[in-house]
Order: C-alpha cells, then structure tokens, then sequence
C-alpha cells in the first residue's frame, strides 16, 4: 500500500489536558493530588493508544507530535516519530508548528498529503485510518483540496486532510467540522466508529470502552474499576 500522507498529532500538555474528563476520577478514593494524578494518566492512556494505531496505519509516513511532554513519556520506544516543541499557542497554531516541521525537513521534497489526527482516539484502529486516507487520496484525485473526518456527533473533527500541495487550514475548535467545510474540505463518509470516536467526556469515554480500546486506556479503566486510585498498579 502507498505511503499517502504525514501526520501531525497534538498532544495537549497532560496537566491541563482534558478537563471535561474530570467527573471519570472525581469519585476515585485518595486525595486530589490521587485525582490529578489519575487524570493525567487517562490523557495520556488516550493519546498513548492513538499514537500507537496511527503509527500502525500503513499510509501514514512521518508521525509529529506537538507536545510539551517528553517522548519518552508518550511511550512508542522504537517507533519513528518526531516530537516538536509545542510553542503554548493553542491547538491550530500547534498544528501549524506540526506541518512547519514536516515541510522544512521534508527529505523528497516531494508533495506528500498532510493531515492532522486529534490524540484523544482510544478506539482508532489502523485500518480506518488508512481507509479514510485512500477515500482522501480518491478525492484530491478529482480536484479536492482537503478532506475531513467529522466526529461521533458530527460537530468536531477527528481528521483534516491537506492534498499534495495544499496547506492545512486548521479550524478546530467547537463546531470544526462545519468551519472546515466551511473552508472548503470535503466530508468524507465511512463507517469509522474508532476514527469518530474522540473522548471529552465520560460518556464518550464509555462509548469508547464499549467499542473497544487500546491497551493503554483499557489498563486505566481495568484498574480504576477495580483499585483504589493510590494503590500502586498491577501493570506499572
Ligand atoms: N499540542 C497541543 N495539543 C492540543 C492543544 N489543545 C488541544 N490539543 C489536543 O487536541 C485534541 C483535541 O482537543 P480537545 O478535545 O479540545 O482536548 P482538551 O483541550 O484536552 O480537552 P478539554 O479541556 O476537555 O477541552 C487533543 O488531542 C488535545 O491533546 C494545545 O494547545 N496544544
Ligand atoms: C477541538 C476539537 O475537539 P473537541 O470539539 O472534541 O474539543 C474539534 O473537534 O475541533
């Protein structure tokens, strides 16, 4: 299968990260520095399982993350991908960091497709990512400029695609499916429960657990199930 595209992934720093998520350790026993702790741990569990699918798409070439966290922390030992400073200008200007990276080190100087894949994708699998890039690459084939993936519920966006020659326009944000479409990307269709599925929220966070998840986010909800949140893991 092609190579097809470059991904950015931006990876939010942990400690601010995926605050509507609070209420899935509010009732954790221990104190709130147990909590924090939890929480920052389910972020990471969330973007540590989607780095891993995505690195596993085989149409995805290079991998950047923009993130303040340590590579190592993102876990992935072996895997090729790049980790880029994240300057703490929000989530477009990071993309936008992303895709300066890729195109100023761009080794073939070919024009390759860019994208930009949202970290909070527990349930990704590999083979709707790389289903969604081949109806991308389909689609820029007659003309289109950029392609977009809508979220579960059809307001966000999991997924933007840039073609060969074009540049993101990242609009992500509340209502981003609808701005970037807005902007001229093309909806694509498919049936990518993984794909659409980003969690904000502890509903989303059951969904996904229902649909399946990596192993990263399925340890943090075995263990909180079943462990007091101070308690040391079985899986450290
Ligand atoms: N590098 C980087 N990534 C970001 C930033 N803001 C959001 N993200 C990432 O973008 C994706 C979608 O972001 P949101 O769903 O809004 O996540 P969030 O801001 O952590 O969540 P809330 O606090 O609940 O709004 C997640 O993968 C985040 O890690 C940012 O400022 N920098
Ligand atoms: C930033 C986004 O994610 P969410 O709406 O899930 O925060 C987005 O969909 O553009």
């Amino acid at each position: 299968m092609d190579v097809a595209v470059d991904l950015v992934v931006p990876v939010k720093e942990l400690r601010r990260a995926k605050s509507r998520l609070a209420p899935a350790v509010a009732d954790l026993p221990g104190d709130d520095a147990d909590r924090e702790q939890a929480h920052r741990a389910l972020a990471l569990a969330l973007a540590r399982d989607t780095l891993a699918a995505a690195r596993s798409a085989h149409r995805v070439g290079r991998l950047v993350v923009v993130t303040t966290e340590s590579a190592e922390r993102l876990g992935g030992a072996g895997e090729p991908r790049e980790v880029v400073h994240d300057e703490g200008e929000g989530l477009n200007a990071a993309i936008r960091v992303g895709e300066s990276h890729l195109r100023r080190s761009r080794h073939d100087r070919g024009a390759r497709a860019v994208a930009a894949l949202q970290a909070d994708l527990p349930s990704l699998r590999p083979e709707e990512l790389d289903d969604a890039l081949a109806r991308a690459a389909a689609l820029f084939a007659t003309g289109a400029g950029a392609a977009v993936v809508a979220d579960h519920d059809g307001t966000g966006t999991t997924l933007l695609v840039a073609a060969p020659g074009h540049v993101l326009r990242p609009r992500f944000g509340p209502g981003s499916a609808r701005a970037h479409i807005r902007g001229g990307a093309v909806a694509l269709d498919g049936d990518w429960p993984g794909l659409r599925g980003d969690v904000d929220t502890v509903a989303d966070l059951t969904r996904a657990r229902a649909l399946g998840t990596g192993p990263a986010t399925r340890a943090w909800t075995d263990d909180r199930a079943h462990r007091p949140v101070g308690a040391p893991s079985a899986r450290a």
